[in-house]
C-alpha cells in the first residue's frame, strides 16, 4: 500500500482551488491537512460554505501554517505575485511545490529552479495541468520543424489575470526549441491600432482573447504555401485540469528537482 501523501491547498476558495478539493476528497492516497488563504484565518474549512466540508484549518500566514501542519506537498493555485512566494517559501521549509498558477517570469523560474536543485526538492511547475492541453503543445512543437510561420490564439475567462496565458508562453517556448528565429509577416508592416498584430515572442505572434463564457481554450495556427495546420485544444471544465494536478502531486515526491511541465511526467 502506498503512503498516503499529506497536501496543503492555497487558494481553496478559487474555481481551481476548490475544483483541487473536490478532487482531493475522492483519492484515497491524498490527505487535505490544511489550506492557505488570505481570508478566513484561523476558520476551518468546514465553515464555509460551497467547499467540500474538511475539519482543516486555514491559515492567512504561510510560515504560521508551515510550522503549524507537517505537510508533504502545496498545490498552489493563487495569483502570480501570491505563488511565486509560496512557492520559495514551501522550499525553504523542505514542502515540495505543485504549482498551477501561471505568470511567473523568466526570472522567477530560474531562481526557483535553483532553489529547488539547492533544496534537492522535487518541484512541479505546469502552466497547463489538461492531458489534451499537454498533447496539443507537443503536436505544435513536431508541427514547428515543418511550418515555421505559426500564430496562437488563446481565449480564456474574463477574470483571469496574466497575458499572454502560461499555455502560450510555454507553446512558444517549445516552438522555438525546435524552429529557427524568425520574424513573421511582412517586413514593412504596420499597426495602425497599437497591439494589433498581438504580442511577438521571438517573431511568432500570441494574440490573447478574454470573454465571459470562456474557460481555457488556445489554436496554433501554422501557414505554409497553399496549407494551414490547426492544432485546436478546448478545455471547457476545470475538472479537465485534475487528473493532471494528481499526477503531479504523486510524482513530485519521486523528484529532487523542478520541472516546468506535466509533459516531463507522461509516459
Ligand atoms: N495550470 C493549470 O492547468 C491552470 C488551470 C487553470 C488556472 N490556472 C491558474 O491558476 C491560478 C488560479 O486560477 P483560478 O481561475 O482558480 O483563479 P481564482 O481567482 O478563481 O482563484 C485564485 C484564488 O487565490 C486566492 N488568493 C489570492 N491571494 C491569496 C493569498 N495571499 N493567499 C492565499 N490565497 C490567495 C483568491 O482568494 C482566490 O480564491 C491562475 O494563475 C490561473 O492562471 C492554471
Ligand atoms: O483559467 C486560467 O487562468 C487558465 N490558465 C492557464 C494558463 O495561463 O495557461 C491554463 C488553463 C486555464
Amino acid at each position: 500500500m502506498t503512503d498516503t501523501i499529506k497536501v496543503i491547498v492555497a487558494g481553496p476558495r478559487g474555481r481551481m482551488g476548490s475544483e483541487a478539493l473536490r478532487m482531493i476528497e475522492k483519492e484515497d492516497n491524498l490527505e487535505l491537512v490544511a489550506c492557505i488563504d488570505h481570508k478566513h484565518d484561523g476558520k476551518k474549512l468546514s465553515e464555509l460554505d460551497g467547499l467540500p466540508a474538511f475539519d482543516v484549518t486555514i491559515y492567512a500566514d504561510i510560515n504560521t501554517c508551515f510550522e503549524s501542519v507537517q505537510a508533504d506537498v502545496l498545490v498552489d493555485l493563487t495569483t502570480p505575485e501570491v505563488g511565486y512566494l509560496h512557492t520559495k517559501t514551501a522550499l525553504e521549509y523542505g514542502i515540495r511545490p505543485v504549482v498551477g498558477t501561471t505568470g511567473f517570469t523568466n526570472e522567477q523560474l530560474e531562481e526557483l529552479t535553483d532553489l529547488a536543485e539547492e533544496k534537492g526538492l522535487g518541484t512541479v511547475i505546469a502552466p497547463n495541468f489538461a492531458v489534451g492541453a499537454v498533447l496539443m503543445m507537443q503536436f505544435a512543437k513536431m508541427a514547428a520543424k515543418y511550418f515555421p510561420d505559426v500564430e496562437i490564439i488563446e481565449k480564456h475567462h474574463d477574470q483571469k489575470l496574466d497575458a499572454p496565458s502560461g499555455t502560450a508562453v510555454k507553446t512558444a517556448q517549445l516552438i522555438q526549441d525546435v524552429r529557427e528565429s524568425k520574424k513573421q509577416g511582412h517586413p514593412n508592416e504596420k499597426e495602425t491600432i497599437q497591439g494589433a498584430r498581438g504580442a511577438d515572442m521571438d517573431g511568432m505572434k500570441i494574440h490573447s482573447v478574454r470573454l465571459p463564457g470562456l474557460v481555457a481554450h488556445q489554436e496554433v495556427i501554422f501557414g505554409s504555401s497553399g496549407q494551414n495546420l490547426t492544432i485546436k485544444h478546448d478545455s471547457f471544465d476545470r475538472a479537465s485540469f485534475m487528473s493532471g494536478v494528481k499526477l503531479a502531486v504523486e510524482q513530485v515526491m519521486k523528484l529532487d528537482l523542478l520541472v516546468y511541465g506535466l509533459e516531463n511526467l507522461l509516459d
